[in-house]
């Protein structure tokens, strides 16, 4: 079994495949469990979405999203309008900076000696350009931590193709190692239960515990959802684990539903339903007076948990006569900021590579269109 720094992982393992639609991920190369070796200069990669800056930033950027993704003019003059609403700036970047001097911080406190850099698949500082930064700097392989704790296309093969993408723009730089999935992570769940216990607490005391229990995430095609993981439908199965694991810990016992958030494509192309609106509706009729949601789906509290919660979920609330909190995301909690490293110490020590970082060919396979270098 080849050294884990002698396999390039994100090389394109099927070249039977058109070339045009960029699809690599691991290509059933398994990266190998061993420590990494002594000398090697690493570094830890955070991969996330990327958002505007600014007004004008605002429509460059969602074309940068949704090029080829057949998303209708109209919901991304809409989805413009929110980022207007908050200047053209996305939240997103800011909680990328905090999360990234967090980590730093913990790594420092715990005498790991590893630069912390930062990509982002849809705006600068744009993957592409910090891969040419890491080579520059010396470094020989990163471990990639992206922003999304759950199995997809959208939320870990994509970040794959985005590294993938990133090495061919430079024709190589460092090796990298995508870190696991991490939705069932102690740090992350413990995070999300905090959260979760201080929106209920902050319920008036009538409707306290009583109030619905209602975890969200970005819907995602039915297509995508369908093949999503080994064996299809682990987006679903992964978040209803997680959204049961932070009940059980801030509300054991408690009844809860999981619903979707945030639907993007046309109305022809089915997505996971219930979105939250009709659900807060459905949830009213059947007489509850109160919820808490809490955005379990998601790892910051950026702009589609800001608007599409705080903003459009609040006002269906408050139209229905619902009590409503909502539980913060993950941030940077002390709990996940330690997960983080947990996730890259382990497979540093060489621990056994698991799902997100050594991932079946077909996995959370779409066929789309590739992303053109930005
Ligand atoms: C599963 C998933 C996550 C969670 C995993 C992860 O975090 O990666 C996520 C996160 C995010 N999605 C975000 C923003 C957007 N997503 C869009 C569109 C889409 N999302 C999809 C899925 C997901 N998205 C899909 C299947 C589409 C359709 C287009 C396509 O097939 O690719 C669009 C286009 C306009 C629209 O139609 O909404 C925007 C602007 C932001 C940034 C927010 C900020 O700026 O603070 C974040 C973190
Ligand atoms: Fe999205």
């Amino acid at each position: 079994m080849p050294l884990a720094s002698d396999v390039d992982i994100y090389a394109v393992q099927r070249p039977d495949e058109d070339p045009s639609l960029a699809v690599r991920n691991n290509g059933g190369t398994a990266p190998s469990a061993r420590p990494a070796p002594a000398g090697r200069r690493e570094a830890l990669l955070v991969l996330s979405f990327g958002g505007p800056e600014g007004h004008e930033d605002v429509m460059p950027f969602l074309e940068n999203v949704t090029r080829g993704r057949g998303i209708p003019r109209e919901r991304l003059e809409a989805v413009a309008e929110h980022y207007h609403h908050f200047g053209g700036v996305s939240p997103i970047n800011d909680q990328n900076k905090a999360l990234i001097a967090a980590v730093e911080a913990d790594l420092a406190a715990h005498g790991v000696d590893l630069p912390v850099y930062w990509g982002n698949r849809n705006w600068a500082p744009y993957v592409e350009d910090t891969w040419r930064k890491m080579a520059d700097d010396g470094i020989e392989h990163v471990y990639v931590f992206a922003t999304s704790a759950y199995a997809s296309f959208s939320g870990c093969r994509q970040y794959h193709e985005d590294i993938a993408r990133a090495r061919a723009a430079l024709g190589g730089g460092p090796t990298a190692e995508k870190l696991p999935h991490y939705f069932d992570r102690p740090g992350f769940l413990q995070a999300n239960a905090e959260a979760l216990a201080v929106a209920l607490a902050s319920l008036p005391a009538d409707v306290r515990d009583t109030a619905r229990l209602v975890a969200t995430a970005h819907s995602i095609p039915d297509a995508m959802a369908a093949v999503a993981g080994p064996q299809g439908h682990a987006y679903e199965g992964e978040l209803m684990a997680a959204a049961q694991a932070v009940v059980d810990a801030a509300a054991p016992g408690r009844p809860f539903d999981l619903v979707w958030q945030s639907r993007s494509g046309p109305p022809s192309v089915p997505w996971l339903e219930p979105d939250v609106n009709d659900h807060l509706k459905t949830l009213a009729a059947a007489g509850e007076t109160a919820v808490v949601v809490f955005p379990v789906g998601f790892v910051s509290d950026h702009l589609e948990v800001i608007w599409d919660l705080d903003n459009e979920a609040e006002q269906t609330a408050r139209d229905l006569g619902l009590a409503f909190a909502r539980a913060a995301t993950a941030g940077t909690h002390p709990a996940f900021v330690a997960t983080v490293r947990e996730l890259l110490e382990e497979r540093r020590a060489g621990a056994e590579a698991r799902l997100g970082t050594d991932c079946p060919a077909s996995c959370c396979f779409v066929q789309r269109p590739a992303r053109p270098a930005a």
